[in-house]
């Protein structure tokens, strides 16, 4: 019965000892070179901090034992292709993922791996591997961040000296199809040859390295956060143009936007894990608040001064207009106009309609000097109020109208509030871009 199965003897000596390295010119190791096709990057979790990829891997070495007789190829080719199998027979090199969680060669009913053995002695060895790979994330300058997640690819147990890894010509190529849901891969990778960390006593161990870099794609944060968030602090702007005393309508129209955007924010929490230090999008949710907490503290205290100068106001009418004020170096009490005509106390009368004439400027100094006349104190009283009221009201020229100064803090808001949110986007967007290019 005839076997078509290569035997390993075949193509490796009697005396070849596959646990030996391929003999080497004196003290030098023996060089590796990888290549990586990435057919696809998913579940990139920020929750683990890692990302799965899917790749081929492929290792090619000199080994200067092999004997190739050319009954092996077939005609024209100078490779044959051998199954997975085979590769036992071998001396292989021993990388591994530093940082993988899991690693495995993918397999259907065999493993997707093969060997091919060339005429000028070199070994390609082909494998399609997923690995669930470790990433120390940064989330600084979140939704515009930029992870750089390196894969590190070591010897085991060779050291640089036995074995040297190398990227050949290939490098790392990324299938053009691969599209990521949330993020850009940034190409070209970066790609090192270096030594690992650890020292053996015959050297380090030699390592490669390249970085994924994944650019999120921003536009799933605008469409979800930004621009609903914008919205709501606009929202909150209306207000302004509500009247004082539509205190209801005000009251839940910014509770309302508050309660939005806390829950909108509350839903975007669930996206990243809990790290320790503020985002870039907690600066924009922060911001955000903010004016519409500003709405709210404006409405509450331009509402509280209007209605203690409304409640002052009605009080300062109840007042007499006109009072009677005691001459200097005169003794008595001049009490109210009806009290002090024909009780023989020399005093003068003041009109309170004008207090800001010099007849009421000069009663006010008047009245101070005589703390013991009972009935003065209640008129100071009036006098102050008066003056206070007419500070913070006056006559519109135009329509003869009074205006109160608060009710004039909505009409400036309604210029304020929109222009302040315009310098914080203005303010925000370019530094967290230009951190964002810096930071790549
Ligand atoms: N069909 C997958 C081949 C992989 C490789 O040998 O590079």
């Amino acid at each position: 019965k005839r076997n078509h199965t290569l035997k390993p003897r075949v193509v490796l000596p009697e005396n070849y000892v596959k646990e030996m390295r391929p003999p080497a010119r004196k003290g030098q190791p023996v060089i590796v070179e990888f290549s990586i096709y990435v057919v696809d990057v998913n579940s990139i979790n920020v929750e683990d901090m890692d990302f799965r990829v899917d790749m081929f891997i492929r290792q090619t070495w000199r080994e200067t034992r092999l004997q190739l007789p050319d009954d092996i190829f077939e005609e024209g080719d100078d490779h044959v292709t051998l199954p997975p199998e085979f590769f036992d027979n071998l001396w292989h090199p021993d990388p591994y993922f530093l940082n993988s969680k899991v690693t495995e060669i993918a397999e259907l009913t065999h493993k997707f791996s093969s060997v091919t053995l060339y005429r000028n002695q070199t070994v390609r060895y082909a494998a399609r591997m997923h690995a669930i790979i470790a990433c120390q994330m940064e989330f600084q300058l979140y939704p515009m961040d930029i992870q750089s997640c390196p894969i590190y690819i070591e010897s085991f147990s060779y050291s640089n000296q036995k074995v040297r890894f190398r990227w050949s010509e290939a490098g790392v190529t990324i299938n053009p199809e691969l599209k990521l849901l949330q993020y850009h891969i940034g190409e070209p990778l970066r790609l090192e040859e270096t030594n690992g960390y650890m020292i053996d006593k015959d050297g380090n161990y030699s390592r490669l390295v390249v970085y994924f870099r994944f650019e999120r794609q921003i536009g799933h944060h605008l469409i979800q956060t930004f621009a609903p968030s914008s919205l709501v602090v606009m929202l909150s702007w209306f207000s302004f143009w509500l009247d004082l005393d539509a205190i209801p309508g005000r009251v839940t129209l910014l509770v309302t936007c508050m309660l939005t955007l806390v829950t909108m924010f509350t839903g975007l929490r669930a996206d990243i894990p809990p790290v320790a230090y503020v985002k870039a999008l907690d600066l924009w949710m922060a911001g955000c608040m903010m004016f519409v907490f500003a709405a709210l503290g404006e409405f509450v205290v331009v509402k509280v001064l209007d209605k203690q100068y409304q409640m002052n106001k009605n009080k300062a009418q109840d007042l007499p207009r006109i009072i009677p004020v005691r001459l200097n170096g005169e003794k008595g009490s001049c009490g109210t106009v009806a009290a002090w005509e024909g009780s023989g106390v020399r005093c003068r009368k003041v009109d309170l309609t004008s207090p800001t004439s010099p007849a009421a400027a000069a009663a006010a100094p008047a009245v101070h000097p005589a703390p013991s006349a009972p009935h003065s104190v209640p008129h100071l009283v009036g006098v102050e109020r008066r003056q206070s009221i007419l500070q913070v009201a006056w006559l519109d020229a135009d329509t003869g109208q009074e205006r109160v100064l608060w009710r004039e803090i909505d009409k400036l808001s309604r210029v304020v509030f929109p222009a302040l949110f315009l310098l914080f986007v203005t303010m925000y967007w370019p530094v967290l871009l230009l951190k964002t290019k810096t930071s790549s």
